[in-house]
């Protein structure tokens, strides 16, 4: 017999065969994401569930009492109640590496955004403001043979850091929760206390997942020590980021810029104060939002599932925040 899974979101055909081959497949056929009254509704026979985001808290639990495995099409599983899934035996799956190089050019493009100002100058462009005599105004900062500060030295921030120190020249500082001999090698980089980071970079790219421990890591007071013509990048999760914190220090000129793929509220109101800021660059959380490693990411997420389901380890189970 086939177990019987709930999917919350569509996923590529390829993903969706491979799932109707080994399961029975209920779906949301909705528009938009499920909401969470209705995802409640649906999930009495369910015993796995393929998600990408949606809160897994003790009272979703109680309404899945055959649940056995969640399977995220993401690598930050911020959305899991470990202890809640733990307590009744449940797998939690997420989708690590594939995604790495994807999410670090869309971080490299955050970073050449904001440094030269190219989403604000091809709006000045585009609106008829481009005169033959503008010179300075149009000037934006180096990228290349800068210091690029890495704040959470994992599989992205590598990557990122690869970029960085191979392509641009930059020289590589992080901070991590632990030191990485093998990077530091590898990519000449320095390991730096958080406060030594931020006063030393020149972009400081924050990819930590949101724990308890990173939930405003970068405050007021991180702000305080980066240097006036710091950009900073945030492509992990927005609540990793004090937002009103961030504002006033694009507000007061005590750093140059941003560089921002999340936010705290996704999607963000379209008053937010970061959103009238032409030193801020935005985008809508599209760090892994490629076809093809979309497509891999949902097939990794479906077997990861199945294996749960048919009692094997899938390779990617989540003991721990990490
Ligand atoms: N914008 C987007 O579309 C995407 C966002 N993400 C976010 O990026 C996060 C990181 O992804 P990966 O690099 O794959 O994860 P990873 O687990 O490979 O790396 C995270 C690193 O952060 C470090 N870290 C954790 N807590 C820390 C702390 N308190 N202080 C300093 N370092 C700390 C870990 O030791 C680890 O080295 C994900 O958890 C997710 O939230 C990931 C993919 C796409
Ligand atoms: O994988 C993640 O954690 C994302 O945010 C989207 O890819």
């Amino acid at each position: 017999m086939k177990p019987t899974i709930f999917v919350t979101r569509p996923v590529p055909e390829e993903a969706e065969a491979y799932l109707r081959e080994h399961c029975l497949v209920d779906k949301w056929e909705g528009d938009g994401p499920v909401p969470r009254d209705r995802l409640l509704e649906r999930l009495g026979n369910a015993e796995g569930l393929l998600t990408s985001g949606g809160k897994i808290d003790a009272e979703l639990l109680d309404h899945a009492p055959r649940l056995r495995a969640v399977s995220n099409i993401s690598v930050g599983y911020n959305n899991f109640d470990l202890a809640a899934m733990k307590a009744r035996g449940i797998i939690g799956t997420n989708t690590p590496e594939v995604l790495n190089d994807t999410v670090a050019d869309l971080i490299m493009g955050l970073i050449l955004s904001a440094a030269r100002r190219i989403p604000e100058l091809d709006r000045y462009v585009k609106e008829g403001r481009w005169q033959r005599s503008d010179d300075e105004i149009l000037f934006g900062l180096d990228v290349h043979h800068k210091k690029l500060g890495i704040v959470g030295m994992g599989g992205i921030g590598e990557a990122v850091a690869r970029r960085g120190k191979f392509g641009f020249g930059m020289s590589v500082l992080y901070h991590n929760r632990h030191r990485k001999p093998e990077a530091e090698a590898a990519l000449d980089a320095s390991y730096l206390t958080l406060p030594e980071l931020m006063r030393e970079a020149d972009f400081i790219v924050l990819m930590t997942p949101l724990t308890p421990e990173t939930k405003g890591l970068i405050g007021a007071a991180e702000f305080a020590l980066m240097k006036e013509t710091a950009i900073f990048i945030n492509a992990s999760r927005g609540a990793t980021v004090d937002e009103s914190a961030l504002v006033e220090a694009l507000k007061s000129g005590q750093i140059y810029g941003a560089g921002l793929d999340v936010f705290e509220h996704e999607p963000v109101a379209s008053d937010h104060p970061l959103l009238t800021m032409p030193n801020v660059v935005t985008l809508p959380h599209i760090g892994s939002a490629t076809e093809h490693t979309r497509n891999q990411m949902a097939m990794i997420a479906a077997q990861n599932l199945v294996l749960a389901l048919k009692g094997h380890t899938p390779p990617n189970v989540v003991r721990e925040l990490k």
